[in-house]
């Protein structure tokens, strides 16, 4: 178990962070600048809180009040950085041997035959880090680290510099060697929701130094708790709506002229709050009807990607993002002046408080 109270400030930024993460991949999500590799930085050792605690399976390794900072080589902590942070003049052999030095040859050669297979990168024993593409470079960083069987594993952003192939490979490697072989605790830090919901049971969104929510990664997709975590895991959708009732199992709301309805959720209500949707989760259709969730709209501009096309509509004044999949309606995409209705599902609708 990991025990994270501390803050520290670093010019006009503070940092005030305070967690429990338990065995399995615990990821933090947050924007650029938002705190998430001082996190990282300040549990490694590498920076000193100003006060606070910090303790890995009843070991404290920091504590302000008894005046107790392990120097960041004896935490037992791996850390992979963003850059990797490689041995340059070292091959990628010696590069993982050294996090095993201390052991005998025959032992050591054997751990980092095995952690080469592990990683593929079978025929790069004797390549430079030069001579390696970034997920060599990467992999040779995670074998490096995970050879010295820490107790706790930083991952700052480990796939950011991969393509997308290599990235699935990776990510899908890590997963199992943390299953099979790493009975730690892993903090992932990413600003990328997909990568955070594919790999991590938990997670923590940070915003500006803060702490935002944390809980299993479902339960942070189906109800976040503010607007500004929604925004994190990629919620589109915001409207500020009128609580006009509350049903027994739904909540009637207004936003403009367009009065819809949101699925009932133990939450505290007032008279003005925001309602969110995410744009994957509305519908679009020319021929269905959806009962009391559907609603006529107008289309205002489409953006076509790759596999999905987002769709812009106007419905009784509000703005919605709507995220429709290529192959599943192609007769939307091209229905020129055709009615469309908008279906908005009751139990996909989360509500928010209003931020000041
Ligand atoms: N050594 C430092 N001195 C002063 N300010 C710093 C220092 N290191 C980081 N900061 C500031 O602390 C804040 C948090 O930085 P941090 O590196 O934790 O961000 P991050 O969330 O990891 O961002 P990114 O995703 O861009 O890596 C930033 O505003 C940054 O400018």
């Amino acid at each position: 178990m990991l025990e994270v109270n501390f803050n520290k400030s670093l010019g006009h930024f503070t940092l005030n962070s305070s967690f429990k993460a338990d065995k399995g991949v615990l990821g933090i999500l947050g924007s650029s600048g938002c705190g998430k590799s001082m996190t990282l930085k300040c549990i490694a050792g590498l920076y000193k809180p100003d006060k606070g605690m910090i303790k890995l399976n009843d070991r404290v390794l920091y504590c302000s009040d008894f005046k107790i900072n392990i120097p960041s080589r004896n935490r037992n902590i791996g850390y992979v950085f963003q850059n990797y942070a490689l041995f340059p003049h070292l091959t990628v052999q010696k590069n993982i041997a050294y996090g095993v030095k201390h052991l005998e040859k025959n032992e050591r050669l054997a751990k980092v035959g095995e952690m080469i297979e592990r990683m593929q990168l079978k025929g790069l024993e004797n390549n430079y880090p030069s001579q390696l593409s970034g997920g060599q470079q990467q992999r040779t960083a995670l074998a490096r680290t995970l050879i010295r069987q820490p107790e706790l594993l930083l991952l700052d952003e480990p796939f950011s510099a991969l393509d997308t192939h290599i990235k699935y490979l990776l990510e899908k490697e890590l997963v199992s060697i943390i299953k099979d072989n790493f009975d730690g605790i892993v903090l992932l830090v990413t600003h990328n929701i997909e990568e955070a919901y594919r790999i991590c049971d938990n997670i923590m969104v940070i915003d500006q130094g803060q702490n935002l929510q944390y809980g299993k990664k479902e339960e942070i997709i189906h109800s976040p708790a503010n607007v500004s975590t929604a925004r994190i895991t990629g919620c589109k959708n915001f409207l500020d709506v009128t609580v006009l009732e509350e049903l027994e199992h739904e909540v009637v709301l207004k936003a403009k002229d367009l009065v819809f309805k949101a699925e009932k959720r133990n939450i505290p209500y007032s008279r003005n709050m925001v309602a969110g949707v995410r744009a994957h989760h509305l519908r679009l259709s020319s021929t269905g009807d959806y009962g009391g969730s559907s609603f006529v709209c107008d289309i205002v501009e489409k953006i076509e990607g790759v596999f999905s096309t987002t769709v812009i509509v106007n419905c009784m004044g509000c703005t919605f993002q709507v995220e429709v999949a290529k192959a599943a309606c192609p007769h939307l995409l091209g229905c020129g002046g055709k009615k469309i209705k908008l279906h908005i599902p009751p139990h996909q609708v989360f509500l928010m408080k209003r931020e000041t």
